[in-house]
């Protein structure tokens, strides 16, 4: 059967299916990332995002569907040897050196001796390893050890790189670290998976984004296409009677309210145009009250992963609070 897919995309699924048990937790996801792209996966917790993952490598074969990586089947070794991946919690021995590790997966990966000599301290320095490499991974802080694991997945120079949860175990400064080593494989036309529950971090670093939820891609797109019809207004006025409510509910959504200080009331308002701005101060001086604060907001990734997610609660929580 001929296949449906076009060839130049760095990742492209169609229909892809995975069933355990009788349960399809990967149910018909299609999606494509370009080459050169640095795209972002999101969905919450049992989404299907990891069998996702190991399906683009090959370590799951799919029930169903098509998959195609770097224009081939990631069953295929020579696509295989252009893959990085970094798991979320990668297993290491403690008494190897950070350089032993990283050499040992060099070699696996199919390096040469001269080159691992090579890359070994070059990716180590791009991790912010440089000079720790003599030291044993026992010793390594959860931090050294996800930086070590993010050296291990580039080192082979692959064309596209799985990252998930990079920056799990990283403090802030870590995290810039990390979003600047991203840039860096994007300067260099590398593609990256990134597979993170920090949506602020997405949203820095992505070109593109799916989100992802009962194994199925909800929406995918750029951050301008997804974010394109919402703009957020904060808002803040003396008091807020129900007649200016109903006002407000009827120049946009009203999305939150809070009332709980005396003298104060917050609202935060979602318009369709920017035109209606003006319209809105106008109607809160018609209505009597005072205004101290209007303030329209950059739509973000977490106000459109809620709305899209808004029908279940309880995940929506789980990645509001990771945003932290
Ligand atoms: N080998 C397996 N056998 C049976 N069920 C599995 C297997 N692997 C995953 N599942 C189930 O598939 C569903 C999706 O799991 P998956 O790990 O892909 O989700 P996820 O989106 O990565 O979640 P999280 O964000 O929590 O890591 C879950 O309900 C999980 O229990």
């Amino acid at each position: 059967m001929a296949s449906m897919l076009g060839p130049m995309s760095a990742i492209e699924t169609r229909e892809l299916r995975k069933v355990y048990r009788g349960r399809a937790v990967v149910d018909g996801l299609s999606l494509t990332v370009g080459d050169g792209e640095v795209f972002g996966f999101l969905g919450p917790n049992g989404a299907g995002k990891s069998t996702t993952v190991k399906m683009l490598l090959g370590l799951v074969h799919p029930t169903g569907g098509e998959v195609r990586v770097l224009g081939g089947s990631p069953m295929n070794p020579a696509v295989r040897a252009r893959l990085g991946f970094l798991p979320e919690q990668f297993r290491f021995q403690t008494w190897m050196t950070g350089e032993e590790f990283l050499r040992f997966h060099g070699r696996l990966a199919g390096l040469s001796a001269a080159e691992v000599r090579m890359q070994v301290p070059r990716v180590l320095e791009a991790v912010g390893l440089g000079g720790r490499g003599h030291e044993a991974l026992g010793g390594y802080s959860k931090g050294m050890l996800q930086r070590a694991g993010l050296a291990g997945a580039i080192l082979a120079q692959p064309r596209l790189v799985f990252l998930d949860e990079p920056t799990s175990a990283l403090d802030p400064i870590g995290r810039v670290e990390v979003r600047e080593i991203i840039e860096r494989l994007r300067g260099e036309g590398v593609s990256v998976f990134l597979n993170s529950h920090l949506l602020s971090e997405v949203e820095q670093v992505c070109d593109r984004v799916a989100f992802v939820k009962a194994g199925r891609v909800l929406r995918q797109g750029s951050m301008r296409e997804l974010m394109g019809g919402v703009l957020p207004v904060n808002l803040r006025v003396d008091r807020l009677t129900p007649e200016l409510l109903a006002v407000l509910g009827r120049l946009g959504e009203v999305r939150h309210t809070d009332e709980n200080t005396p003298g104060r009331a917050d609202v935060t308002l979602w318009l369709t145009h920017e035109d209606t701005v003006p319209a809105l101060a106008d109607a809160i001086h018609a209505h009597g009250a005072r205004l101290y604060a209007l303030t329209p907001q950059r739509p973000d990734l977490e106000t459109m992963f809620l709305e899209l997610i808004e029908d279940t609660p309880e995940a929506a929580r789980g990645l509001g609070a990771a945003r932290a």
